[in-house]
């Protein structure tokens, strides 16, 4: 059997090895030809799933993604050729989480704002939005979540918002997918409309899809002096993206904010059980037993939880500034996608073993995500 995989997927070697042939591919350059072969083929959000990917090859039983979103697949195609299909829900959700929590800290720390006292709009409260307002809960900051879709079924017992009331917030969050059709297409969701309704004070963050906000219309209305501010994860048309509009952002990134070891190698490892399962064979493996120990692994704590500890450890474990600094640095000589490729080492919170002094117990840092000794 024939597995061809991303090479930007951690320790897929590891998982797939005893069950088939192993190639690893580029995501972006991926040829019909070039997989003529395969029986199974594992991608990322950059290869587009489709006929004309396809066309060439006629063994293939399945395909997988190691990623949540799950715009770059043509799923009725796969279904009508009957081949198998899985993604990776969640699994870097808690990464996605982290990045937005580490935006925040750093912008609560240059413009001296009290996290506490601030509301942050969560637009879309699936998997990530979710993992976002648990964080939010166990420090206390207020929120409000837009779901329609989720309001719509009475199973979910949240309580929701409408898309104004979210988008009044000090801090927006956006946690769509992309979506061009329906009710509640995502496409341009923040257009220059709603886009020019937000105030000079708010903070608005895009860490889904680069497409739920027009850009134009963004650098439009940056470049007419309105100074709400911008963290950008996500960018309409990557690679090639709207360049204009970095120096305008408080932070901007390279599409890698799931980009956590645990968060990638989740999907890697969500991956090999779905094909155990199409194969009908029994998963031995577990990741587990592969994730690295990271470089800082343990440290204690002295006083009361505050926000100025939060600041510390939160950078200690991820500063986002980092990956800020590398995209400023690379992306003109060195292009979007090489940032990605090359992105250095970072844990997510669970990864840093935490104990505390008698005066210093608190639950706050469990309930980030910590973990406590
Ligand atoms: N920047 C990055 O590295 C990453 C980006 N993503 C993106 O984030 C998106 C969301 O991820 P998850 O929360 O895990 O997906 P999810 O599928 O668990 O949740 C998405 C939620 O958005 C809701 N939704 C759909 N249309 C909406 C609308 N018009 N208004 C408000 N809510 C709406 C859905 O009902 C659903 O509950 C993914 O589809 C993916 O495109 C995901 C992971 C990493
Ligand atoms: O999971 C998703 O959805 C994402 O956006 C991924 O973080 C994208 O990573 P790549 O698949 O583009 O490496």
């Amino acid at each position: 059997m024939n597995i061809f995989y991303d090479e930007n997927m951690p320790y897929a070697a590891d998982f797939f090895k005893d069950i088939g042939h192993l190639h690893p591919f580029a995501g972006r350059t991926l040829s019909a030809e070039a997989i003529k072969e395969a029986d199974v083929l594992l991608v990322r959000s950059i290869t587009q799933v489709n006929k004309t990917l396809l066309e060439k090859n006629t063994r293939l039983k399945f395909v997988g993604t190691a990623t949540i979103g799950v715009d770059h697949i043509d799923q009725a195609y796969l279904q009508q050729r009957g081949i198998g299909f899985s993604s990776s829900p969640g699994c870097n959700a808690i990464s996605v989480a982290e990045y937005v929590l580490s935006s925040l800290v750093i912008l609560a720390e240059r413009y001296c704002l009290t996290l506490s006292e601030m509301t942050v709009g969560i637009v879309g409260a699936g998997n990530t939005g979710s993992r976002l307002s648990e964080k939010l809960d166990a420090l206390g900051i207020k929120y409000l979540l837009c779901d329609p879709l989720l309001a719509e079924q009475s199973s979910d017992k949240r309580i929701f918002s409408t898309l104004d009331e979210v988008l009044a917030c000090d801090v927006i969050s956006l946690h769509v997918p992309k979506t061009m059709t329906g009710e509640y297409a995502t496409y341009h969701l923040l257009d220059h409309g709603r886009l020019s309704q937000l105030s000079d004070q708010q903070i608005l963050i895009n860490a889904c899809r680069g497409e739920v906000i027009d850009n134009k219309a963004l650098l439009a209305l940056k470049n007419s002096g309105r100074e709400f501010k911008l963290v950008l994860d996500v960018w309409e048309d990557e690679p090639n993206i709207l360049h204009e509009l970095i120096p305008f952002c408080e932070i901007s990134t390279a599409h890698i904010a799931g980009y956590s070891l645990e968060g990638k190698a989740r999907g890697t490892e969500m991956l090999y059980q779905a094909l155990c399962q199409q194969l009908e064979i029994t998963p031995k493996k577990q990741l587990k037993n592969y994730l690295i120990e990271a470089n800082i692994s343990g440290l204690t704590i002295n006083q009361p939880f505050n926000e100025i500890l939060l600041n510390q450890l939160v950078k200690l474990v991820y500063d986002v500034r980092r990956d800020d600094g590398i995209f400023r640095q690379q992306i003109f000589s060195h292009g979007f996608d090489h940032i990605r490729k090359n992105y250095p080492a970072r844990r997510e919170f669970s990864a840093m073993k935490i104990s505390m002094t008698e005066q210093a117990k608190s639950d706050v840092w469990y309930h980030l995500g910590f973990n406590n000794v």
